[in-house]
């Protein structure tokens, strides 16, 4: 079967300096991915470039087996950014329900999107509260809303969980799992937080815009001889350099 995702010898620049460096990846349907790797390692740089925001320089991607940039696919790829890109002067709600109109969605699928994401991230009291009144975690949390409304088969989501307390990320965690297991979906998440790299099925760990080792959490530690996952990234960062 294809790959959903298909990352092929990538390199990016930006002035000099080479940010992302004959990078290779192939992701399966259905696989929760994680990219793990320090600031600044270009999991960023990565993620945009898959979800099209970005162009690289010279290899090719695929998502869905179509050839990336490619604005039809956006439909199917729900992207949570870093920064977050709201309507401050807007509602939580008007932003979702902005967002929720780019799509083909009907009337009633439209409402019921816009209830299941607010739930998820336990927004449904703030709703009708302005953005610009919200905190930061809860921009985040209206981030990830956004980036599951149109119900899409991808889902890449850059540090998802950063400035989310314990309990709410736990339940975005399950959340996760279950849309992979259940509704088969594809998702990458960069993350810098071991613990949840070893959710991932297969994970690839990044620095200086290379991939250091990739594998799944078990491989990974068999691989490196330990049961500590901080330790497999320290141990991976020294065999290569
Ligand atoms: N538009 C840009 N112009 C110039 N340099 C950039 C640009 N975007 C990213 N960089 C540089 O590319 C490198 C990789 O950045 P990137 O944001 O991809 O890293 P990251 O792994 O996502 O880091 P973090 O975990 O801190 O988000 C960094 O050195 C960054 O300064």
């Amino acid at each position: 079967m294809n790959p959903t995702i298909k990352v092929e010898q990538v390199t990016k620049s930006f002035g000099k300096k080479t940010v992302l460096n004959d990078v290779n990846v192939t992701i399966p349907k259905g696989q929760l991915f994680g990219l793990i790797g320090p600031s600044g390692a270009g999991k960023t740089t990565l993620v945009k470039i898959i979800v099209g925001m970005d162009k690289a320089d010279t290899g090719t991607i695929h998502v869905l087996n179509e050839k990336m940039p490619n604005l039809a696919l956006l439909q199917d790829i729900g992207y949570m950014a870093q920064s977050d890109a709201l309507y401050v002067e807007l509602t939580g709600e008007e932003n979702l329900k902005f967002f929720a109109s780019l799509y083909k969605l009907k009337k009633e699928e439209q409402i019921r999107r816009i209830a299941y994401a607010a739930n998820l991230v336990n927004l449904t009291p703030d709703l009708k509260k302005r953005v610009s009144a919200y905190s930061g975690g809860m921009k985040r949390r209206l981030s990830l809303a956004i980036a599951l409304i149109q119900n899409p088969k991808i889902l890449i989501l850059d540090e998802p969980t950063v400035g989310i307390d314990p309990e709410l990320k736990l339940s975005i965690w399950n959340e996760l799992l279950r849309l992979k297991n259940e509704e088969e979906k594809t998702i990458i998440v960069t993350t810098h937080v071991m613990d949840e790299a070893e959710r991932c099925d297969f994970v690839a760990m990044v620095r200086d815009g290379r991939i250091l080792t990739s594998g799944s959490p078990k491989e990974l530690k068999a691989l490196f001889h330990t049961d500590n996952f901080d330790e497999v990234f320290l141990k991976a960062g020294v065999k290569q350099s």
